[in-house]
């Protein structure tokens, strides 16, 4: 892995935040003279230093002996003295400020090479594009007073995603996150109450990071777009008359938020930044290649059916909304943040998405592609940033920890897709994937853990894809909260045994784990009491895990040994 490879991985940036910031800071560099003249300066006496530097002897003072303590250090000073800069001329004049100290005090040998580093690393805070600038720092500052900087990037990203949880869920809601070891996984994230609910109570409502509604129905333009309610005949209000992805809205704010969230992005020809930024106004020719992007995609989600494709190209859109709405606070209203977020602005979207574990999963040959064709179409540049490996784990943790959306008991005309039964996409909902209308990922429930008698179930009551979490039975303060991920319901004309290996056989399949809740350590035994169902044939198109293993009985210690090994990613700061 070379440097640069190194800094990407290791600075947890937002990924579309850096390129929204790249076009912002492309604009200032071909608009604004002086600015300009002085990055150039700057360059130039730094290269100056790196030459100078090359020369030397191999300096003594490498960021190995530099102990975690100095390290740890240095940064604390950096958080204890932010300045509070508010003008884009206070950032600039405090950013050549330290790039120069950092300067002056690279040459003066190894003992000034921490300081250093931490005069390029204060720069850096205020740096609109902080990955663009530590590029140029790769090529321009002593690679050992680099590797400082890239130390203090890499503690400080760990130092972030350990405080997360201090600050998320916000004091705002009745509930917590634990550290839970759940079925002898290790220890998972689990909700908690904060306070004793009765059945029947609300125990919080939270509006979806992203929402979207099956193919099919979008398609029918009966619902909405944006929050997923049923639109009476006639009522509907079109995204435009030429949008390909047939968008329909409920009201005017649903129309707003979908085209600023993330429509623009993926399926209108409108220009996403403001056009007094823009270098030029599009081609016809761009245009014309963009639509063919779009169309592209939109066919391969009609015939694929998978919601959480357009769940990550929602995500990414919201990003680059935030991003670029900080980046022109005069010309674009920063969005409105709707659900329940970390009570520290450190922790923006891509925190929590980070946060969110995921299924290690291998996307369909090509699928990235469609939506990175938009991008590439739409803000060129961004889609450099969505990595096969980046798009599978953001894909995951769609797919993962989505939610079913649906409206009384669900629908019973959905659509059924020819795939194999383990590739077919599995949303957690008490209702049952077939019954749903669309799907949404929610920040909160995301951590929500399952039983087979669960104390908790989604509810959509208001007719949209807002989930209000409901207590089904009494839960005292520090309980764990919990919710079926999938329909443990025994249906009339199921047998217990047959309920418990369907419930069991959709949970390994989608989650990969092995349910030791009460109930299926009650039922386990009589199952296993019955002589075994016959093995289902196998051929090519085989399910991966046979119906006889999906189903074996919950052991002793509560793991069934036939379930296969957990392939879910661990999360590890970046
Ligand atoms: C959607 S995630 C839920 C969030 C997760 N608890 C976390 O740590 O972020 C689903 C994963 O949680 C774990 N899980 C949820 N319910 C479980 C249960 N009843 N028993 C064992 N593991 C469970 C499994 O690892 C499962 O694959």
């Amino acid at each position: 892995m070379n440097r640069t490879t190194t800094i990407l991985t290791a600075a947890s940036v937002a990924v579309a935040g850096v390129v929204a910031y790249a076009f912002y800071f492309d604009h200032k560099r071909r608009n604004d003279f002086e600015f300009r003249k002085q990055l150039r300066k700057d360059k130039k006496k730094a290269e100056k230093s790196a030459a100078v530097q090359s020369k030397e002897p191999s300096p003594q003072a490498s960021s190995g002996e530099i102990t975690p303590a100095q390290l740890a250090e240095a940064l604390e000073s950096v958080k204890n003295s932010q300045p509070n800069l508010t003008t884009s001329a206070e950032k600039e004049g405090y950013f050549m400020g330290q790039v120069s100290e950092g300067e002056q005090l690279a040459t003066q040998g190894p003992a000034f090479y921490l300081a250093a580093a931490t005069a390029f690393y204060r720069a850096m805070q205020v740096y609109p594009s902080p990955m663009e600038l530590l590029a140029i720092y790769d090529k321009t500052v002593p690679k050992p007073i680099f590797e400082l900087v890239m130390a203090l990037v890499s503690l400080d990203a760990k130092d972030n995603f350990a405080a997360y949880f201090d600050h998320f869920p916000p004091k705002s809601v009745d509930v917590g996150i634990d550290d839970c070891d759940i079925g002898g996984q290790g220890a998972r994230k689990v909700l908690v109450a904060r306070k004793d609910f009765q059945p029947g109570d609300l125990i919080y409502k939270e509006h979806a990071i992203a929402a979207t509604l099956d193919t099919d129905l979008q398609a029918r333009g009966t619902h909405c777009t944006h929050c997923l309610r049923a639109i009476e005949k006639g009522m509907a209000i079109p995204a435009s008359a030429s949008d390909p992805f047939a968008a329909v809205y409920c009201s005017k704010p649903c129309q707003l938020k979908s085209k600023t969230q993330s429509h623009n992005l993926l399926f209108s020809l409108e220009p996403l930044l403001p056009i007094e930024v823009l270098p030029e106004p599009p081609s016809a020719a761009s245009l014309e290649e963009r639509r063919k992007a779009q169309t592209l995609l939109i066919e391969y989600l009609k015939k694929r059916g998978h919601g959480a494709i357009v769940l990550v190209a929602r995500f990414l859109g919201r990003q680059v909304q935030t991003e670029t709405a900080k980046q022109f606070p005069q010309l674009m209203t920063i969005p409105e943040i709707d659900y329940p977020s970390p009570d520290d602005p450190r922790f923006g979207l891509p925190e929590q998405v980070e946060h969110l574990r995921y299924l290690e999963l291998v996307p369909p040959e090509g699928e990235r592609k469609f939506l990175t064709d938009i991008l590439a179409t739409t803000l060129p540049g961004l889609e450099m940033f969505i990595t096969d490996e980046r798009y599978a784990s953001v894909l995951g943790k769609m797919r993962y920890n989505s939610f079913g959306v649906c409206f009384g008991g669900g629908r019973d005309d959905r659509p059924i897709f020819d795939e194999r039964p383990e590739d077919r996409e599995r949303t957690r909902t008490p209702y049952g994937t077939a019954r749903q209308i669309g799907s949404g990922i929610y920040n909160l429930s995301s951590y929500l853990s399952h039983s087979c008698v669960p104390n908790t179930r989604p509810s959509f009551s208001n007719g949209t894809a807002e989930l209000h979490l409901i207590a089904t039975k009494a839960i005292k303060k520090g309980d764990q909260l919990t919710v079926s991920y999938v329909d443990v319901t025994q249906h009339e004309g199921e047998d217990l045994a047959e309920c418990y290996r369907r419930r069991r056989r959709e949970i390994a399949r989608g989650w990969r784990f092995a349910c030791t809740c009460p109930r299926c350590k009650e039922d386990g035994p009589v199952v296993a009491a019955i002589p075994p169902v016959a093995p289902v044939s196998a051929g090519p198109n085989a399910p991966a895990l046979s119906e006889a293993a999906l189903a074996a009985p919950t052991t002793a210690n509560g793991v069934s040994p036939l379930v296969p090994e957990t392939k879910e990613a661990e999360i590890t700061a970046a």
